[in-house]
């Protein structure tokens, strides 16, 4: 059975202008992932990585091109439209994991279901959260919790709405090598279809493909999921 593409990219282009002239980020970028499977994004610093993620997660717009997600093209809709899809269908996980610093590990992942509306109860913040690992730290703060704990936690809150769709952006980086596997297999056991910006091979040789950006462009792809 052949699956529909999660995200279908057609001729992505972005560019930026800036003092010193335009800056092509990312250049005619053609990629389709199907739903459930798992793709690592790397390359050199300055490559294009990031703006590719900004791009499929709806916070950047192309200057060229097609980002389709979920079959919807995000062209196609207007910003507020563009806001909920990625409320309701990503799971966003960045680097630094933005808790919010006066709120316990379930309040950040309760504000997160808050803002979503969707209709699970706080209750479920507190199972994901023993799920991940974390029974024991659900009511402290993110400065009483280590940095494995705190990307944990950051992952909870991306996992609470049920994403389609988790994109991660060096979501290992600050972590060391046991801490890192285990944030890589918590995003892998979600079963969602994961696009995962790394540097570290170990993080994308655990995933179904990886493809490489040189300047922008697609230079390589590794794995064995066809395109
Ligand atoms: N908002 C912006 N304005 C102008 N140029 C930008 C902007 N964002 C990124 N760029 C440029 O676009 C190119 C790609 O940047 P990007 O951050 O996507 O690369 P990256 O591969 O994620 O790098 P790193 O691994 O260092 O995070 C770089 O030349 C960068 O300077």
């Amino acid at each position: 059975m052949i699956r529909p593409a999660a995200i279908d990219l057609q001729a992505v282009t972005k560019h930026y202008a800036t003092p010193a002239g335009s800056v092509r980020a990312v250049d005619g970028v053609t990629l389709a992932v199907e739903a459930g499977t798992s793709i690592a994004i790397t390359g050199f610093s300055g490559s294009g990585k990031s703006t590719l993620l900004g791009l499929i997660a709806g916070l950047e717009t192309p200057t060229s091109g097609r980002v389709t997600i979920g079959g919807e093209e995000l062209s196609r809709l207007s910003e507020r439209a563009r806001a909920r899809l990625r409320r309701r269908r990503l799971g966003l996980v960045f680097q630094s994991d933005n808790l919010q610093p006066y709120l316990s590990a379930q309040e950040n992942v309760g504000l997160q279901l808050a803002l979503c509306g969707t209709g699970d109860g706080y209750e479920r913040c507190l199972e994901l959260l023993v799920e991940l690992g974390l029974g024991n730290e659900a009511g402290k703060l993110p400065d009483q919790l280590s940095g494995g704990q705190r990307q944990r936690v950051a992952i909870a809150r991306a996992l609470i709405n049920r994403p389609a769709v988790i994109v991660a952006d060096e979501p290992t980086g600050s972590l060391d090598a046991d801490n890192s596997a285990a944030v890589v297999e918590l995003l892998l056991a979600a079963s969602t279809t994961l696009v995962v910006v790394t540097h570290d091979p170990e993080v994308a040789a655990r995933m179904d493909r990886t493809v490489a950006l040189r300047d922008g462009r697609l230079v390589a792809e590794q794995g064995c999921v066809s395109a």
